[in-house]
């Protein structure tokens, strides 16, 4: 195998060792289901099966590298070399079957774990810093140059029923950190996902809104059919640089009451209204 078609071994195993500057909050390496003190309600039960529902889509590729068409998860990624460094990684094919949502190849594919269907189920990259941002709390920096289409994170943290994220939706919070994902089922039924970092998330609470992004958030089922929230570059970045996602997902949502500070020329200077 040449060096220009291999990947880094250290991407075939899990890994997440950051953490969070603030003790008050609970590092958790991937979404877990929130536990409701009291209330064992039906959404709650529905949620919590299907987060242990197995979505048990496999494929039988047999050229162990699963970026085709025969592939039925779809040529997702494509490997970039880095060029100071030669080594590489895998980024968003530009090509690929679908654009907002990926599955990756799983446990109960026949491919190995060194399959270029495979990234966001490996963790976080290791390069990325949290730091003070002046009147945005804390956010999220690279230590090196990042390419367009490279996994930064998941966005990770508390899976909610819809009734629990009304009821934190409206605590009064100077920090909002609940995000809800919309999908479209191939039914055409709606499929909302709510992950809330605020007490129990990842590194991907510390992203901050820009009107003018770096990354955006797209939907990744592994193993489990409630997707999980990968955070990607939608440029080269350069290390320094602070990676922030439009709040709004790009759709044209009202604004809400907070100021946006983020700098950027097409500014809309208020955070957009995230209501669901
Ligand atoms: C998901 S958190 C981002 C991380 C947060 N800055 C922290 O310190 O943990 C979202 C909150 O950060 C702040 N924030 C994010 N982007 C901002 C921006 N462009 N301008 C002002 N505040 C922002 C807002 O308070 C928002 O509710």
């Amino acid at each position: 195998m040449s060096r220009q078609s291999s990947l880094d071994q250290r991407f075939f195993e899990f890994s997440d060792n950051y953490e969070h500057p603030d003790q008050g909050v609970d590092y958790i390496v991937e979404n877990e289901i929130f536990s409701p003190s009291s209330e064992f309600t039906k959404s709650y039960e529905d949620l919590r099966e299907a987060f242990n529902s197995y979505l048990s889509s496999s494929c039988a590729c047999s050229d162990n590298d699963c970026t085709s068409d025969s592939c039925p998860h779809g040529k997702n990624y494509q490997l970039f070399v880095h060029p100071t460094t030669s080594k590489t990684e895998l980024v968003l094919n530009p090509s690929r079957n679908t654009k907002e949502f990926l599955c990756e190849c799983s446990q109960f594919c026949k491919c190995p774990k060194s399959c270029k269907n495979r990234r966001v189920q490996f963790g976080p990259r290791d390069d990325l810093e949290i730091k003070c941002c002046e009147g945005k709390g804390m956010g999220l920096f690279t230590k090196s140059f990042i390419p367009a289409g490279a996994f930064i994170c998941e966005y990770a943290g508390e899976l909610l029923t819809e009734s629990e994220a009304r009821k934190r939706d409206v605590e009064p919070n100077p920090m909002k950190y609940l995000l809800c994902l919309n999908e479209i089922s191939a039914s055409a039924n709606k499929i909302q996902t709510f992950v809330d970092p605020i007490r129990r998330g990842n590194i991907g609470r510390y992203l901050n809104h820009s009107c003018e992004p770096n990354c955006e958030i797209l939907s990744v089922r592994v193993d489990s059919i409630i997707p999980k929230l990968g955070i990607f570059a939608t440029k080269d970045i350069c290390a320094g640089q602070e990676l922030t996602f439009d709040y709004a997902g790009g759709s044209a949502q009202s604004l809400g009451e907070k100021s946006c500070l983020c700098r950027s020329e097409n500014c809309r200077k208020f955070l957009p209204n995230t209501k669901f």
